[in-house]
């Protein structure tokens, strides 16, 4: 099996866990990439069997192009990230054709400042935009809007994607 872990990120965190995740997949031997939602193209999910998708919560829930905007006037433009071209593209709009293999699992994660349900969660919009609401999910913390992942996060995003290993 291979795993591709697509991530949004404004500021790093999110795509700071989404390495972990990926280190945790291959300590338990499952190669992975991390990939943004512009290069996250069919031909590059073709055969993965995992498929583990990651953004920042926004508004509780999943950035929109308002909240990239203020992100963005914060500093939070994650260089090449948005910066046009094919890579320039939101999970958002990437969950609106979302090029994921037929028999690939999912899972998906986020970053929050706290994990309780005012805080809400991108990862939790992901699974609804796609009908599995059952997948596995996580929420990472993070100290701030600008992070980083919160004391012992980066330790549990390796952890958990160690754990997506075993079907
Ligand atoms: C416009 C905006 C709205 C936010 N809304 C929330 C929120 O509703 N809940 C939350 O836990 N964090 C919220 N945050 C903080 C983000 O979760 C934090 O910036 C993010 O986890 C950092 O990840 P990144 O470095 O990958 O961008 C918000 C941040 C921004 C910029």
């Amino acid at each position: 099996m291979t795993a591709v872990i697509v991530v949004e990120s404004c500021f790093g965190s999110t795509r700071a866990a989404a390495q972990e995740i990926a280190r945790g997949l291959q300590d338990a031997g499952v190669p992975a990439r991390v990939l943004s939602p512009g290069q996250a193209t069919g031909e590059a999910l073709a055969g993965a069997g995992l498929v583990v998708l990651g953004a920042p919560t926004h508004n509780r829930g999943l950035p929109t192009t308002a909240s990239l905007a203020k992100a963005a006037a914060a500093g939070g433009d994650d260089g090449a990230e948005r910066a046009g071209g094919p890579a320039g593209r939101s999970m958002r709009e990437w969950l609106a054709t979302a090029p994921i293999p037929p028999q690939a699992r999912v899972a998906a994660f986020d970053t929050v400042t706290g994990r309780s349900w005012l805080h809400g969660s991108a990862a939790r919009q992901i699974l609804k935009a796609l009908g599995r609401r059952r997948a596995p999910m996580r929420s990472l913390v993070v100290t701030g809007t600008q992070g980083p992942l919160a004391h012992g996060e980066a330790q549990a995003a390796r952890a958990w994607g160690a754990e997506l290993a075993r079907p």
